[in-house]
């Protein structure tokens, strides 16, 4: 069993505290994406697992089994960087053997070179094994990068934005590669992204962290439609949730205490209405959505429009809310 439980862990830098009483559970074989802004303590939740970093206080398990003690080496586990971080002077083939071939593993040759075949095929790479790693595509180098950390078949895998120096295509086919990989592989895997596709679509669960400290964890709906804090509301969802002032628009009635509605697109209504209460400034056309630019007042407002829609800037509509998100005063969600 590779399940990963971070038990009241605390770890701080000098003066500044990057992770605070940090209760986190990874189960075998599960997908979990760390989301957060920068400097919540991701990288450094990655770190405390992989054995880079010692906790000051609380317990790092594997499988069950306490490793605040072990070394990096003794703790099977991958880490997969945002740099490639590949042996340039070496092949493809090289550099996927290379993990294989240390001395404690005692694998013979074809065991080494049926494995590096395997992956290769695996990570799509299987055509290049004889280029030298600097005379691959960006995307090709990260394929390499993903290839020697599943080539060792470690119990748990540990990605840090590994996918962010990609252009979008490569990333949407990477991200779906991966995901395949990691369901065929049955591996643990933590992932740490600002990307909230990538969050989305590759997380059993996803988790917030904000300031050293797990806001929510949930599946990618839940978090989506269910969160707990105005914080993890704002982390998801494009365009940005619209957060509003209680009595801006009409719909129903908000619960006792509320401070802020959080309105998506799906909370929505917009019809054109010449004496509407909100105006279109500005519309751009997305190809398959038009993004709505609107003003109501001194607020701003995003939302998308099907494109058949037929509006304009300078258009005036009525907006109306329905079941939106309702956070009170301390932010915390209400309804
Ligand atoms: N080695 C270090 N020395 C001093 N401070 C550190 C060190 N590592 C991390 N920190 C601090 O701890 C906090 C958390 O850092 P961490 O790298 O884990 O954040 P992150 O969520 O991964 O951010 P990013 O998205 O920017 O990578 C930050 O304030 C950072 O400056």
């Amino acid at each position: 069993m590779a399940d990963v439980t971070l038990a009241g862990v605390t770890k701080s830098f000098g003066e500044k505290r990057a992770i605070a009483s940090l209760d986190l559970t990874i189960a075998d074989g599960e997908f979990v994406v760390l989301l957060g802004p920068t400097g919540a303590g991701k990288t450094t939740t990655l770190r405390l697992i992989a054995g880079l970093e010692t906790p000051d206080e609380g317990v790092v398990s594997i499988g069950g089994r306490p490793v605040n003690g072990e070394g990096p080496a003794m703790r099977d586990v991958a880490f997969v960087f945002q740099q490639y971080s590949l042996y340039p002077h070496l092949t493809v083939y090289e550099n996927l053997a290379f993990p294989l071939r240390s001395p404690a593993r005692r694998l013979d040759r074809a065991t080494i070179d049926a494995r590096v075949r395997q992956v290769a095929a695996m990570v799509r790479i299987d055509h290049k094994l004889e280029n030298r790693s600097t005379r691959l595509s960006g995307g090709e180098m990260q394929r390499v990068a993903i290839g020697r950390a599943l080539v060792r078949r470690p119990s748990i895998y540990l990605m840090d934005e590994p996918l962010s120096s990609l252009d979008a295509k490569l990333r949407g086919e990477l991200r779906l590669e991966l995901k395949r990989i990691q369901k065929e592989t049955g591996s643990t895997l933590l992932y740490v992204t600002h990307d909230q596709i990538e969050a989305m679509t590759m997380a059993d669960r996803i988790g917030i962290l904000a300031e050293g400290k797990l806001v929510q964890i949930g599946t990618p709906r839940e978090i989506y439609t269910n969160p707990a804090n105005l914080h993890v509301a704002a982390r998801l969802g494009q365009p940005h949730i619209n957060l509003l002032p209680a009595d801006l628009l009409p719909g129903p009635t908000p619960p006792a205490g509320t401070r802020t509605i959080g309105a998506r697109t799906e909370h929505l209504e917009i019809a054109r209405s010449p004496d509407g209460n909100a105006e279109i400034v500005r519309v751009e056309h997305l190809g398959d959505q038009n993004h709505l630019h609107i003003t109501m007042g001194a607020h701003k407002i995003t939302t998308l429009a099907d494109p058949d829609m037929p509006v304009d800037a300078g258009d005036r509509i009525s907006l109306t809310l329905k079941r939106p998100l309702y956070f009170g005063q301390d932010g915390q969600r209400l309804a």
